[in-house]
């Protein structure tokens, strides 16, 4: 479908928002995460940043959420842009895990090589890259996140929610069991310790679904950030196809199935789509189903496709 025949897009959203708002508390929230029970389930948001400069929303878009691994798409890119000599790759493989994203036993039988970067082990490896930048790598991601979206005429912007992130670092013992078995088996170069608190912290961003989908637009035109080349247009095109395979954990295949989009989730109930050479998605709705994807968010995400006819296939 051409940008002539297809539907205006405001009107499009509202009627989303309208269909997909939850009006039951179906799904469920991480335990381990207690700010994540805080927003009440019926928030739901979405927001369309196009390649042409225009921004499109509707709902609760301008109410930041945590966007927990959504993250992962924002470090993978960092990493492979300051990566001249390949190395991440011999860290982390792009093969889809087929288990949930905080699985150990696939590390142990595959010493301590990650099945992909969005998965919480592979993500660990990325921060521990970034960490040889700096060793604040939360901060250089939030630089990042805050150039990407721009300035918005007096509006926060991109914030750590460091209080968040210290309540999740309480109850870290899973990330920290995978810091540690990635550290025995000589794939961590930092301490378990530091590597994990700059992956919580970095996870405990908070964001609008407007400000997530400008973030994520460069996905859609060929690595071009706000501020130039963030990759180049091949890395941008493989980031895209990770996001495809490994981008919903153990979903992925029923998510390319329903929505045909390169996505990204995360716990906080955000999901980034993005739709090559057209747009940047973003949609937000609270309560997740038994994989840790959006519920609202995914089933809304298959109505747009199929409303547009946007999809990579
Ligand atoms: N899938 C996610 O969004 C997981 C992120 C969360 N911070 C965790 O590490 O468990």
């Amino acid at each position: 479908m051409t940008a002539l025949d297809s539907p205006p897009l405001g009107p499009v959203l509202e009627d989303l928002v309208r269909s997909h708002r939850p009006r039951t508390e179906a799904g469920s929230v991480p335990a381990n995460i207690p700010h994540l029970q805080v927003p009440p389930f019926d928030r739901f948001g979405i927001a369309v940043a196009t390649t042409s400069g225009e921004v499109f929303s509707s709902g609760d878009a301008d109410l930041p959420f945590s966007i927990q691994s959504i993250s992962k798409v924002f470090t993978l890119a960092m990493a492979l842009s300051a990566d001249d000599s390949g190395s991440l790759w011999s860290r982390v493989l792009r093969e889809p895990s087929g288990t949930s994203f905080n699985s150990l036993v696939q590390l142990e039988v595959e010493h301590g090589i990650p099945r992909n970067p969005f998965i919480n082990s592979g993500a660990l490896v990325v921060t521990d890259h970034l960490m040889e930048r700096s060793p604040d790598a939360a901060a250089q991601v939030l630089r990042f996140l805050t150039d990407q979206v721009g300035h918005q005429n007096g509006r926060q912007g991109p914030f750590i929610d460091e209080v968040a992130a210290r309540s999740e670092l309480s109850s870290s013992s899973r990330n920290l069991a995978l810091a540690h078995f990635l550290k025995a088996f000589g794939n961590l170069r930092r301490p378990a310790q530091a590597v994990v608190e700059n992956y919580v912290r970095q996870c405990s961003i908070m964001m609008t679904c407007v400000e997530v989908a400008k973030a994520g637009l460069f996905l859609a035109q060929d690595g071009r950030g706000a501020q130039g080349a963030v990759v180049s247009r091949s890395e941008a095109k493989r980031i895209g196809s990770i996001m495809l395979t490994c981008g919903m954990y153990d979903a992925a295949g029923e998510f390319a199935y329903r929505v045909g989009l390169p996505g990204k989730s995360g716990v906080g109930g955000g999901i980034l789509a993005i739709v090559p050479g057209e747009c940047a998605i973003c949609v937000w709705s609270p309560r997740l189903d038994s994989k840790g994807n959006s519920l609202a968010g995914s089933a809304a995400l298959a109505d747009l496709s199929d409303r547009t006819g946007w999809s990579i296939f």
